[in-house]
């Protein structure tokens, strides 16, 4: 797996206020979406393009346009759902599909709850979006679930990682043989005893839309 944390002083910024235990939760959603935006910049740094014949008002010109098929934005909600908007955003051609899941709060095991993907994805590239890689378990899920389904070419995007689960995901990876490549905001120290980064932001799910 490659992985890129997108190192720059207004993510870094930007993640500090999210992490703040005092910022409330429209201030925590608006930070989410700018960070977003900024993660998707490096996160499409691939994007396949093709080239386009346009005329400017002075003379003709090739440039370049988003290829077909559409890329494919997944989010992981609930907390993933944070981060759509400021993907489609800069994608706006991207189509989405979802997938639910959540993690046991004791076993730290992920379930799905809701699937809603299409049927075949070979040839289309995806952006999974989840704010937070903690144990690796609920990407590596999800991951599976595009590849079955045919996907080859999927990048993850996360605002925050653990070290642990940067690991845990790239020893299963190694084992679908599907090259993934991760953009995330930063790369925290550890997982603390209950599965959450440390220092994090604690809840990602529960600071966006409250705790249910
Ligand atoms: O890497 P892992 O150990 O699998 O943990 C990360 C997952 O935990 C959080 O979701 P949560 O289960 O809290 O669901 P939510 O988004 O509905 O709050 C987070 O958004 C990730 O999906
Ligand atoms: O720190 C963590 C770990 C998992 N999920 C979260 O929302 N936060
Ligand atoms: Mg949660």
């Amino acid at each position: 797996m490659r992985v890129q944390v997108a190192n720059h002083p207004l993510i870094a910024h930007k993640l500090t206020y999210l992490r703040d235990e005092r910022t409330d939760s429209p201030t925590f959603r608006r930070l989410t979406e700018e960070l977003v935006t900024l993660l998707a910049y490096e996160a499409t740094r691939s994007v396949r393009v093709e080239p386009f014949e346009i005329n400017t008002p002075v003379s003709p010109a090739t440039g370049i346009k988003l290829s077909t098929p559409k890329p494919l934005v997944v989010p992981i909600l609930r907390a993933g759902l944070g981060m759509l908007e400021g993907m489609v955003r800069l994608l706006p051609s991207a189509e989405v599909g979802f997938l639910g899941m959540q993690r046991n709060e004791e076993t730290l095991e992920a379930i799905t709850y809701a699937n809603r993907l299409p049927d075949d994805l070979s040839g289309r590239q995806c952006y999974v979006l989840d704010p937070m890689l903690a144990t690796g378990g609920t990407l590596a899920m999800s991951i599976q679930y595009l590849v079955d389904r045919g996907a080859d070419d999927i990048t993850a995007v996360t605002l925050l990682c653990a070290p642990e689960g940067i690991e845990a995901l790239d020893d299963q990876l190694r084992e679908l043989d599907v090259p993934v490549t991760l953009v995330t905001g930063a790369i925290d120290e550890r997982l603390n005893e209950k599965g959450y980064i440390v220092p994090g932001l604690g809840d990602a799910g529960d600071r966006l839309y409250g705790v249910v």
